[in-house]
Formats: structure tokens, C-alpha cells, sequence
């Protein structure tokens, strides 16, 4: 898809902001929904305390949006990673939750109804192969929504179909800067390993690879739905805590299913492949009254009780440790 004929295509309820990194593809996102909705759009900004450089990023947005005639709004973030999470994901979570306080407002100007992100095709690639080399199941392979409902607030990612290339080429034809991000070059992370290793020799030997990684990803993201529709009803069925003889009547991927629903959903824990085994088997085991099961699992136990299966952190993470 070119990048027009996604602006064309693109549709938020309005007011709209656009998360705006100062990189290429969110500042050619700004500038043509600025475009487009003249008087509607503003840009939030994340100032991430993490690199030194953050304060940088910052004057370069202002200047940008103060070319452009847009409001610019900054949030200060401190996103140290809790034990056990990238700092990565980190830095992502306290994004997120920092884009929904901007779009709260101040109460002085309508509220945004919907955020505008810049992924792009080449992004949605490499996040199927990242999550390829993971080992993940379908909810990582499932890569990233087009749309997304979050604390109330509409997510799209708008140029979801558009090669990085191509955001490129538009933007190199307007007389607008934009951020390199030094780390993007880091081979540290996988996803830059993937980016500069294989995207290029996917190009060569599969050139429609972003049409169809994109849309085996939409593939595992419908069949991940059905899981989670399954999980529930089977969730429904055994109960909250689990049963463990209602548990035991389903088939071993069955309640392979219902657990990790289980305990996504009640505990927000998720275990290993290795751990559920586990788990399945001491569950295929607990034919006795006496059987006492207790393993860990993610970042607490499951253990038996009486006629049930339960969930235990011992030390739960609080605030300040995060
Ligand atoms: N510091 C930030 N402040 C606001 N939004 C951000 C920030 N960092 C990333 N985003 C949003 O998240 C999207 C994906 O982030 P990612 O880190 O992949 O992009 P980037 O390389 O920093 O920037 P871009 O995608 O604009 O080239 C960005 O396109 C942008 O919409």
C-alpha cells in the first residue's frame, strides 16, 4: 500500500493526537494528518528519561510542531524496568500509559479520542520474526493490531501496510527533519539484527514478504480469538479457582488453554512452555485425594487444594520496586 492511499484510508474519530518520536515515521504521520485535519491533530510527545540524548529529541519535536502550526504536549517518563521485563517492554508500557494521560487533557481543550502510531509494514515483519525467535504462540505471532481499544482510547497504526521505503521517499520530498535514532543501529537487540540481516535477504528471496507475513500475522490474530472465546467458556465451565476434576475432562491442549487463560486473566501471570507442561502433567497425575501438586509457575506457585487448583504470588511486586 503507498503511503496516500493510507492517509486516504485512515478514519479516527477526531480529535486525533500522534504519538511523535521525532522519527521518520511518525513525523511523516504528523505531518500528513496535520494535512488533512487542520486544527484537529496535535502531537504528544514521551520524554524518556533513559537516554541521555532524550532532552534532545524533545527541542527537535517542539521545533518541528512549532513549523507545522501543532500543539505539542511532552510527558516525562521514568520507565525502570520491574525484575524480570526488558527494558524494552519498559520503556513500551510506560509509552502507553503516558499517551493516555496526554489524551486525558488538562481540561482546557477537547479530549482526544484517538492516537495515531507510525509502525509501518517493515515494522509488523520484524515483529513476526521476533516473535518467531521467541517461540512464541499465536498472541506473539498475531504482531500488532491495526486497532486497538486501550484505557479507553482508540490506537491505530494507520501505515501498518506501508513499507518503510516508501514513508521514506514521501517524507524525503518535503523539507521536514527527522530523529536517528543512535540505539535503532544497536546490534544488541534482535529486532535490529532482523532488521539489517534479514529483511534485506527476505527482500531478495520472497519481494512480497511484508503482504504475507502481514497477513499470516492477521491469521494467527483471528485464531487467537477463537482461543481466547474457548478459554472463557471453558474457564466458565471449570470454575474460578479450577476444579481439577472439571479440569481433567478436557483434552490435555484444552487445558493447556484454560490455564494459561486462567492465569493471564485472574493472576496476570504467564508461564513457561516448559512450566505448563508441567503443570498438565502433576494435573494428569492428581488422581488420588492425598496428591499434592505445588510448582512454580511464571512469578508464583500453583498448588492443590483440596478440589482445586490454585495461584499464589508470595511477594507480589509493589510500586516502588517496579
Ligand atoms: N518517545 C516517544 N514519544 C511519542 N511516541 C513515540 C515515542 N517513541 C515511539 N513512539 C510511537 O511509537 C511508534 C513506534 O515506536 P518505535 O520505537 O518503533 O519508533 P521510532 O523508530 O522511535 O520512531 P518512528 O516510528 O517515528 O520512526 C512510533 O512510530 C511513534 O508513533
Amino acid at each position: 500500500m503507498k503511503f496516500d492511499e493510507a492517509i486516504a484510508a485512515f478514519e479516527p474519530a477526531l480529535p486525533l493526537a500522534v504519538a511523535y518520536s521525532g522519527g521518520a515515521d511518525s513525523t511523516a504521520l504528523l505531518i500528513a494528518c496535520a494535512a488533512r485535519w487542520p486544527g484537529q491533530v496535535e502531537a504528544f510527545h514521551v520524554h524518556h528519561g533513559l537516554q541521555a540524548a532524550a532532552d534532545g529529541f524533545e527541542r527537535h519535536c517542539a521545533d518541528v510542531c512549532e513549523r507545522l502550526g501543532v500543539t505539542l504536549k511532552v510527558q516525562r517518563v521514568d520507565a525502570r524496568h520491574a525484575p524480570g521485563e526488558s527494558p524494552e517492554d519498559a520503556a513500551r508500557r510506560a509509552r502507553y500509559a503516558s499517551l493516555a494521560t496526554l489524551a486525558r487533557g488538562d481540561g482546557t481543550r477537547a479530549e482526544v479520542r484517538s492516537i495515531g502510531l507510525g509502525q509501518h509494514a517493515d515494522d509488523q515483519a520484524e515483529t513476526v520474526l521476533l516473535a518467531l525467535s521467541r517461540g512464541a504462540g499465536l498472541a506473539g505471532l498475531a504482531a500488532m493490531p491495526e486497532v486497538a481499544q486501550r484505557d479507553g482510547l482508540m490506537f491505530h497504526r494507520p501505515l501498518l501496510g506501508v513499507p518503510a521505503a516508501d514513508i521514506r521517499a514521501w517524507l524525503t520530498a518535503r523539507d521536514v527533519p527527522w530523529i536517528e535514532d543512535p540505539s535503532n543501529a544497536d546490534a544488541r537487540f534482535t529486532r535490529n539484527r532482523i532488521r539489517a540481516e534479514l529483511l534485506p535477504a527476505l527482500d531478495r528471496a520472497f519481494p512480497q514478504f511484508r503482504l504475507t507475513f502481514a497477513r499470516s500475522a492477521r491469521h494467527a490474530a483471528q485464531a487467537h480469538g477463537l482461543l481466547v472465546e474457548l478459554g472463557q467458556q471453558d474457564l466458565a465451565t471449570i470454575g474460578t479457582p479450577p476444579a481439577i476434576d472439571a479440569l481433567r475432562r478436557l483434552s490435555r491442549a484444552r487445558q493447556a488453554n484454560v490455564l494459561r487463560h486462567w492465569l493471564l486473566r485472574t493472576h496476570g501471570c504467564t508461564p513457561s512452555t516448559a512450566q505448563l507442561d508441567e503443570l498438565l502433567d502433576q494435573v494428569e497425575a492428581c488422581t488420588t485425594r492425598g496428591h499434592r501438586l505445588h510448582i512454580k509457575i511464571g512469578t508464583g506457585f500453583a498448588e492443590r487444594r483440596g478440589a482445586f487448583l490454585h495461584w499464589y504470588n508470595p511477594s507480589p511486586p509493589t510500586e516502588a520496586s517496579r
